[in-house]
């Protein structure tokens, strides 16, 4: 079955490790897909590959029916896939407006080096809906640099969002966040429009079941299981994996 992104016998290797093994992944239009696996089992080489930055030795990547190895992390995010990473990636000196109105420039704009001030006006009539989405309208107007920690996370999201992804990639978005940041993100990511597929890479096993609909389970550059929440939680090969290798 093919899917918005099909990765097939995608095979990275470091010297003589083997961080990834061959993996195959679907994930499909809508879908919120989990990545999970213990520590080095090679789930954020696997982003680094869906997302551009790195080109593995063997493999093929599509995305919406086109191959898309060749491409690196910008041409990728112009296709619809964004990446958010573990440290959010927010311009400090800018209010959190102005960071929604620059992610949402080239979608406007697409390839000029010129921003037209009526494209800047519609850039900027994109970021309120965003901020509202990502409930950060009361800090608008507050340079990124100032917010917390899981609004900057927050924003991070309103600034992916502006370019109109058809996939995102989490890397691991609870990490650092407090128990309450955490229960503001599962909501705002479960509110999501289904018109954006989710890959998630994530280490609380209860995110991943609040927020996925499949799973799949790496260990040691392969894929141990893949399935439903259900069963995935309840599967003995994962408990084993889990008991042998998490941190
Ligand atoms: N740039 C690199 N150079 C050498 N080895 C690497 C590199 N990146 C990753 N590895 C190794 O590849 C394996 C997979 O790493 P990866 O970070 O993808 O695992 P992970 O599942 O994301 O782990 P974690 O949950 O700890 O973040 C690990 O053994 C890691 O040490």
């Amino acid at each position: 079955m093919t899917g918005l992104l099909d990765a097939q016998e995608v095979s990275v290797r470091y010297g003589s490790l083997a961080a990834l093994d061959g993996v195959d992944l679907c994930v499909h239009d809508g879908q919120r897909h989990a990545l999970i696996g213990p520590n080095g089992a090679g789930k954020s080489t696997l982003l680094d590959v869906l997302g551009g930055s790195t080109r593995p030795q063997r493999g093929t990547v599509r995305f919406a029916g086109r191959d898309i190895g060749r491409l690196g992390p910008a041409a990728r995010a112009r296709r619809g896939i964004n990446r958010i990473h573990q440290r959010p990636a927010v311009f400090a000196t800018l209010t959190a407006a102005e960071n929604v109105v620059v992610a949402a420039l080239p979608r406007v704009i697409p390839r000029r080096r010129w921003w037209p001030a009526g494209r800047r006006r519609a850039a900027q009539q994109l970021a309120g809906p965003l901020l509202e989405q990502m409930g950060l309208t009361a800090v608008a107007a507050v340079p990124a640099g100032h917010l917390a920690h899981g609004q900057r996370r927050q924003l991070e999201i309103a600034m992916a969002l502006a370019g109109r992804p058809r996939l995102l990639l989490l890397d691991e978005p609870a990490a650092g966040l407090s128990a309450v940041e955490v229960g503001r993100l599962v909501e705002l990511l479960q509110a999501l429009p289904r018109a954006v597929a989710v890959l998630l890479v994530e280490h609380r096993l209860d995110l991943v079941y609040a927020l996925s609909d499949t799973v799949t389970v790496l260990r040691d550059g392969r894929t141990l299981a893949a399935g439903t929440p259900d069963e995935i939680r309840t599967s003995p090969l994962v408990r084993q994996a889990y008991a042998d290798g998490v941190a």
